[in-house]
């Protein structure tokens, strides 16, 4: 269980048949309605707005036009946006002006951030932030009762209410103003901070394409050589997704070839980013998290930085002896990172940043919007001070700021599948199975000498030794065990690969073949 709802959407894959249906999203649509009237405490007769954007998704239309006929057949609001980012549709839930038909009480993106094109799902949000598993199940299984209930009759009723409740506003138009508005005020309100920066954007033919005209072009950057900005639901070129090599290397390439200051890449949806400087480093992954938490350190010295579980032990050296702040490593999972930092706040220990290697990042100062948008306008902002106080050099101010950051010499992430109709399993969940893989692994850690479990660990066995590191944990929503391990040398990783695969090898239910290839014993 996640904390957005995620299906197939169209045919075309094999194996994969369409779950996402339109009658669903409709049940989907109105299961939200009933969750948020309650939630609002709503009288009947008080009227909630609902906004609905979309990424660049070939089944978004029919997805968007099931979902509202739900909320319109419940009674409530809808207000369509078309074409637009995650970020933007919570930004909808807190922005007051009344022309464009703000603030929603309620907003839903969707979207299936960067997975293959036959996938849909949907996000949810209202001004308290991103709904988490709890009110996800909450409007699941008001969603199969009311699936249930739908009759020919009351299909037709929401049909007929849904073009009377529904409208379209061009809300980007406000979102991105609220991105433009501040860079220029973190650069004393000058209009064109950005002028004389060539800076190119690749959206993978998600949303994202909006951040070159809209957001780079007003504040006076060159954006030419920017690609894959129009969205092609099919994504022709590569994924939209930061974490991916080919993705990497394709804004590296147009950085580099078009001789830019700096490279920008959103995921399909625009809640995660990554950037790359002039001379081709990629600022992703523990690179982007340095980045971002020197930038904030500035800002407010000594406060935490709360990562997700996979983050290196460079990272951790980099924030607390060269940033002097604390890294707090935490679990994988966007929405755990923003809530720990929320709750540290809550109990009096400063947070003013959560991030993800994934490229999820949300401030404090943001409202806690996961935004991969507003991450990169902190970093502009740094481009645009530095060229304020008389520096030049392009992105070398961004370059110079990660300076120190220890990079492990190899890293890489081995993914073990768990077969969850195994006999091994004896009919219980894959949850139990990896639960009980991750016991035995801890157990048998406690008595090799050369290892030691790490003493503050949030999520699964995370463990030094050889030099490097090992963390193996349950995925998020898949029946997975993710192994990361990160050392100096090949044969070092090799070494901690073989201590998890002494612990794993006897579990039949689970498939090591990709370790055993690591190890190099098949
Ligand atoms: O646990 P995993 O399978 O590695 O997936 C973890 C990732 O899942 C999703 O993509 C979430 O949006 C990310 O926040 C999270 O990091």
């Amino acid at each position: 269980m996640h904390s957005d709802i995620r299906g197939v959407a169209v045919n075309g894959v094999e194996g994969e048949p369409v779950n996402l249906t339109e009658p669903v999203a409709e049940a989907i649509g109105a299961a939200f309605a009933a969750w948020l009237v309650e939630k609002k405490k709503a009288a009947a007769s008080q009227h909630l707005r609902v906004s609905i954007g979309h990424d660049s998704r070939i089944s978004a239309k029919l997805l968007q036009n099931a979902i509202s006929r739900g909320l319109a057949g419940a009674g409530l609001e809808v207000v369509q946006y078309g074409l637009a980012s995650t970020p933007a549709m919570f930004n909808s839930t807190l922005t007051k002006d009344d022309s464009f038909l703000c603030p929603a009480d309620g907003s839903i993106m969707i979207t299936a951030s960067h997975l293959p094109f036959n996938r849909n799902g949907f996000k949810f949000f209202t001004n308290d932030g991103g709904l988490g598993k709890a009110d996800i199940k909450d409007i699941l299984e008001r969603t199969a009762d009311l699936y249930n209930q739908f009759t020919a009759e009351s299909l037709r009723n929401s049909e007929r209410k849904v073009s009377l409740a529904t409208r379209g506003v061009d809300y980007m138009i406000v979102y991105t103003s609220d991105l433009v508005k501040a860079v220029r005020k973190a650069a004393g309100n000058i209009e064109k901070p950005l002028e004389g920066f060539h800076i190119v954007v690749d959206a993978g033919n998600g949303a994202g394409g909006f951040f070159a005209a809209k957001v780079l072009e007003p504040l006076g950057a060159i954006t030419s050589g920017s690609q894959f900005l129009e969205p092609d639901g099919l994504f022709p070129n590569h994924i939209p997704n930061p974490e991916d090599k080919t993705a990497m290397k394709a804004i590296t390439q147009a950085v580099l070839d078009n001789k830019a200051d700096l490279g920008i890449i959103f995921d399909t949806d625009v809640d995660r980013s990554a950037a790359v400087d002039s001379t081709g480093r990629e600022f992703n992954r523990n690179r982007l998290i340095a980045l971002m938490a020197a930038i904030i350190l500035e800002e407010h010295p000594g406060t935490t930085i709360v990562t997700d579980s996979v983050t290196s032990d460079g990272l951790t050296t980099f924030i607390e002896k060269k940033l002097g702040g604390k890294h707090h490593r935490f679990k994988r999972g966007y929405k755990n990172v923003i809530d720990e930092a929320i709750r540290l706040n809550s109990i009096g220990e400063e947070s003013h940043l959560a991030i993800e290697t994934s490229g999820h990042g949300a401030l404090k100062e943001n409202h806690w919007l996961d935004d991969g948008a507003y991450l990169m306008v902190k970093i502009l902002n740094k481009l645009a001070s530095a060229r304020a106080s008389g520096m030049s050099g392009g992105s070398k101010v961004l370059t110079d700021l990660i300076e120190g950051l220890q990079e492990p010499a190899f890293a890489v992430e081995v993914r073990l599948k768990i077969s969850q109709n195994h006999p091994d399993l004896k009919g219980g969940s894959f949850r139990e199975y990896g639960e009980a893989v991750l016991k035995h692994l801890e157990n048998l850690i406690g008595s090799d000498p050369c290892l030691q479990k790490a003493p503050v660990n949030y999520e699964g066995v995370r463990v030094s030794g050889y030099g490097g590191w090992f963390l193996l944990r349950l995925s998020l929503h898949d029946p997975i065990l993710p192994l990361n391990i990160e050392a100096q040398s090949n044969g070092d990783a090799v070494k901690l690969g073989l201590a998890v695969l002494a612990a794993v090898k006897d579990f039949a239910g689970l498939d090591i073949s990709a370790l055993n290839k690591f190890v190099g014993t098949s």
